[in-house]
């Protein structure tokens, strides 16, 4: 029988539960810097492999539901959102499956797109002429707002409010995949309220849904009008879960890697005047973003890559092995949990050139880092499970960094921003910008898009 992964020393009776809470990326380094690709970490009494190696999670996605169980190990997403798809067991998941991913797919892609672009440039005209934001608590409001019209509609996204987000706050802090999530400790307590109370305010929405099924084309009626393969509607509860779990996704994630997108292409004026000469030839003032202008934008796109490579929010997933699993030269024993970590494995010298340096470069054609192997870059996740909303996330970034950077010229006062780290995603640190806009897009008064002819779902509003 094969030995298990050597164990990382540490402290006795603990482990490495604390280092691993405090900065997981940091003790999974570690492990990796002093044993290599695949090792074992102590969370109190239970051993946790780790795998780092492309051929590895290669693994680690392919068994997942199969000899890796994923729900087992996100009980504690399932205690902050619900039974929903990933958190659910195979059955509930294979079941929930296509209405969790359609909202990615054909005409509602297109309508995202265009509500992405309302909302950035709504937020870009607030800005007014010159001044200094901090970005990532901007980005982060900006994000909310996106998430929350294009998936939920407009009329979804002013009615939430700063209330909604204020409770997904607290639902957040208290993600811990560590203790058990129906401990009786405060944080969980009030996490259990915060979700109680976005139920709340989501029934009556539904509810009027339910009762005017003609009024609505967005990604929340399709939810409402959604029935499983064997004609039985979905139940209210079960789109409760569904919404709570797409903002979830949606949100904390993408605005940490918004966040740092602009800001590595501020850090780097070659990159960043390449950026500039594309988007001044792709992208003419006033005109509607679609998926052709997205795909002309490639020096964005691959700043946006870049990102997810070198700081990916959601970095460490789990699973735990169903039975005995054979990687490599060890074995990983049932009951075991077992981690990736994009962050770590997506700065290893022997899969990127190097990988400390910011080039998004290498994603061109000509070099194609990440196409040397499917499992080299694991931000988005992979297999089955691979997120359902990253090109949604991706389009939205694009959005966002190009049309700030074409309508103003910004400075970073805070230069090298570190990271704030959370259970949920990470995002930079508090990062002051200064901003002057350009004179090509002083603001004259009114919209520099016409939101009723990109969006649906305004112009609907406006004939009601
Ligand atoms: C930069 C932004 C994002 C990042 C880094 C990210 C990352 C991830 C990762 C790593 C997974 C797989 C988790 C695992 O295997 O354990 C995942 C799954 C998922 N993500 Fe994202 N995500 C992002 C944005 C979004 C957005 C915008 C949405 C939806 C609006 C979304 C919806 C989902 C869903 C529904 C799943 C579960 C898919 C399934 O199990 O079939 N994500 N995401």
């Amino acid at each position: 029988m094969k030995p298990t992964p050597p164990v990382l020393a540490g402290p006795p009776i603990i482990g490495h539960t604390f280092q691993f809470m405090k900065n997981s990326e940091q003790l999974l380094r570690h492990g990796f810097e002093t044993l290599g690709p695949i090792f074992t970490i102590k969370l109190a009494n239970q051993p946790a492999a780790v795998l780092i190696d492309p051929d590895y999670h290669q693994t680690f996605f392919m068994e997942t539901d199969k000899r890796l169980s994923m729900h087992k190990t996100y009980k504690f997403l399932k205690a902050a959102l619900g039974e929903v798809g990933f958190t659910g067991p195979p059955e509930v998941y294979a079941e929930q499956r296509p209405i969790l991913h359609k909202p990615f797919k054909g005409e509602k892609a297109a309508n995202s797109i265009k509500a992405m672009q309302i909302e950035v440039q709504q937020w870009l005209d607030s800005l007014g002429e010159q001044g200094e934001i901090e970005l990532t608590s901007e980005i982060t409001t900006l994000v909310q707002n996106v998430a929350s019209h294009a998936l939920m509609g407009k009329k979804f996204r002013d009615q939430a409010g700063p209330e909604f987000w204020r409770n997904y706050l607290i639902i957040g802090k208290a993600l811990d995949p560590v203790l058990p999530p129906y401990l009786p400790l405060p944080k969980f307590i009030r996490r259990d309220i915060a979700k109680n109370r976005l139920r709340a305010m989501l029934r009556p929405i539904i509810a009027e849904r339910r009762a005017n099924p003609d009024q609505y084309d967005d990604i929340l009626q399709d939810f409402v009008n959604a029935r499983y393969k064997d004609g039985r509607i979905v139940a209210d509860e079960t789109i409760l879960s569904l919404i709570l779990a797409l903002m979830f996704a949606g949100h904390e994630t993408t605005s940490g890697q918004a966040a740092w997108t602009i800001i590595q292409i501020l850090q780097h004026p070659d990159y960043s005047q390449s950026v500039q000469k594309e988007i001044s030839e792709c992208l003419s003032s006033g005109r509607t973003i679609d998926a052709k202008t997205l795909v002309s934008l490639k020096h964005v796109f691959w700043a946006v890559q870049e990102t997810t490579r070198m700081h990916p929010s959601a970095s460490t997933l789990i699973r735990r092995a169903e039975e005995d699993i054979e990687v490599g030269d060890y074995r990983i024993p049932e009951g075991w949990p077992v981690f990736v970590c994009a962050d770590v494995a997506q700065r290893l010298p022997g899969v990127f050139s190097e990988p400390q340096n910011y080039d998004p470069l290498r994603f061109s054609p000509d070099r194609a880092e990440d196409k040397q192997h499917r499992f080299s870059i694991i931000g988005f996740g992979g297999g089955v499970h691979k997120c359902a909303g990253m090109n949604f996330a991706n389009n939205e970034m694009m959005i966002i960094t190009a049309l700030l950077l074409q309508q103003f010229d910004l400075e970073l006062v805070t230069k090298n921003p570190g990271v704030t780290r959370g259970m949920g995603a990470s995002r930079p640190e508090k990062t002051l910008v200064r901003y002057r806009r350009k004179p090509a897009h002083a603001l004259t008064g009114t919209p520099s898009i016409n939101a009723a002819e990109v969006c649906p779902h305004l112009k609907m509003q406006q004939t009601e």
